[in-house]
């Protein structure tokens, strides 16, 4: 059977979730106070802001009372905090409502926030919550301005702040459905966790003002390694384990440690160290994701083995050289280039000999060519160059070249000297009325009928577009 929690169309179960959640962890929160101080953490809040994030169907006027209904019945059965309790929880209510205000209005995927990119927006919504409820809960509590305001004031900011930023992420990355796979976890995977640990260890150890941000560059190397629920757990536990530490002493941030006596400036100096080593990792990573980008954006462009535009480069050049010069064409022309029996060549001497060939008349077209045309490996055995503004008979001109380029000196197979031959098929247009797209597709066409009668009359020959055709391709 199963139990709904929560339901777009369900509103008591809403209803009674959102209390017995506020309820449950005011209680947890109060017991995690520390004498005349605020708590050490309180997660109901942003626990009720990831929830109101994750399940926008609550983010109603009623919930919100409801939450806040709760939080003032906790306070009056455990904290015997009379009137205040009704002033006081407002704060709460007002920071879990900026930030599940602003995080929805982000337009956030129900089901969590897969990018990066959106989880930032979690510091500036919860920078803006804890100020404002700040404000209230310090007003609430009695303090005066000139007085006792700031102390007051920039605990309570401290206090929401970091726990919004510890716990959201985590909150709104977590999977719908949540299975890790252990096993997939090796040995290997687990040295980033390994070196948080350590590192919160040594900071324990070290002390001092530089303490606090030792873990920083292990905690990148778990966002490097590890999915974004799981830095985001490792973060929000290295977070309290600190915030543990510095209240019990056990991390001393003042750095007089009787343990292990060292100069602050020791701390002070690795703290500044970490901290200086963290963007430079970023850096590197980025540059890594950069670069693997261009070889990606490359190699859909060009094909590998030949290192010619691929035929969605060739597409890729003919639309931007649309967009650059639109309608700008006094002719266009294509070459199809197919080897012969390149069957042959591949069954004989094997396809790393086939591979080695499709590469030397890639090479010696490429020198004919020069920058006369565009060169593409269109598929298999099969070439296309394209040609702007040439006149019919220098095509012709070009693949004879091209022809004779390749007799000319024989191949060398497997020890073997081997002669290799090539059909051409030409087509050209004369002020095409089409973009130059369209005016290639319909040349590869026309120059493809012109390839299949080079390769019926005997291959190792160029067929032109005859005159009397010479119009009807496009
Ligand atoms: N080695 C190698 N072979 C390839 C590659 N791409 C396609 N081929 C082979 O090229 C051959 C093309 O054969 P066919 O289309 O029958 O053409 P052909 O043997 O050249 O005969 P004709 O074109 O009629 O002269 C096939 O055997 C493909 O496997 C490649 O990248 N490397």
């Amino acid at each position: 059977m199963r139990i709904n929690l929560l339901g777009e169309n369900n509103n008591k179960a809403n209803a009674l979730t959102v209390f017995v959640v506020t309820a449950l962890f005011c209680f947890i929160g109060g017991h995690l106070r520390m004498p005349q101080e605020l708590s050490l953490f309180w997660p109901v809040n942003a626990l009720l802001a990831g929830m109101i994030v994750r399940f926008p169907f609550l983010h109603r006027s009623g919930i919100y009372l409801i939450s806040y209904l709760a939080m003032v019945l906790n306070d009056l059965v455990f904290s015997g905090w009379a009137s205040q309790s009704f002033t006081i929880n407002f704060a709460n209510i007002i920071f879990i409502f900026i930030v599940a205000s602003l995080l929805i209005k982000h337009s956030m995927p129900v089901v969590g926030l897969r990018r990066p990119g959106k989880a930032l927006q979690i510091f500036p919504a919860c920078l803006l919550g804890s100020l404002l409820s700040a404000t209230w809960g310090t007003l609430a509590e009695g303090a005066t301005i000139g007085e006792n305001f700031l102390p007051v004031w920039s605990d309570w900011v401290s206090e929401q702040f970091s726990t919004g930023v510890l716990l959201l992420p985590f909150l709104l990355t977590l999977p719908a459905r949540f299975s890790l796979h252990l096993s997939s976890y090796r040995l290997k995977k687990l040295l980033p966790a390994v070196a948080v640990m350590v590192s919160i260890i040594a900071a324990a150890l070290i002390d001092g003002a530089g303490s606090l941000t030792f873990p920083l560059p292990a905690l990148i190397w778990c966002a490097i390694v590890y999915p974004i629920t799981v830095t985001s757990l490792i973060t929000l536990i290295t977070g309290v384990t600190e915030i543990v530490l510095v209240v019990n002493g056990v991390m001393n941030i003042q750095g007089n440690d009787e343990l292990l006596a060292m100069s602050y400036l020791v701390s002070a100096r690795l703290g500044i160290a970490t901290v200086a080593i963290s963007p430079l990792i970023v850096a590197v990573s980025m540059d890594a994701i950069l670069q693997l980008n261009k070889q990606l954006a490359l190699r859909a462009n060009y094909d590998f083995l030949t290192r010619l535009l691929s035929r969605s480069g060739m597409y890729e050049q003919l639309r931007q050289m649309d967009d650059s010069a639109p309608g700008n064409l006094h002719s266009a022309g294509v070459m199809l280039v197919d080897i012969d029996y390149f069957k042959a060549i591949n069954d004989s001497f094997g396809h790393d000999s086939g591979d080695a060939v499709l590469e030397e008349i890639a090479s010696r077209m490429r020198s004919v060519i020069g920058d006369q045309g565009m060169l593409c490996r269109f598929g298999g055995e099969e070439f296309v160059v394209v040609f702007f503004n040439h006149e019919r008979a220098a095509l012709f001109q070009i693949a004879e070249q091209i022809r004779h380029a390749i007799i000319m000196r024989k191949f060398l197979l497997q020890g073997n000297t081997v002669g290799i031959t090539v059909s051409i098929g030409i087509a050209s247009k004369t002020r095409p009325e089409t973009n130059r797209v369209e005016t290639v597709n319909a040349l590869i066409s026309a120059a493809d009928k012109r390839l299949y009668h080079s390769k019926r009359n005997g291959r190792n020959q160029t067929s032109p577009l005859v005159e009397t055709e010479s119009e009807q391709p496009l």
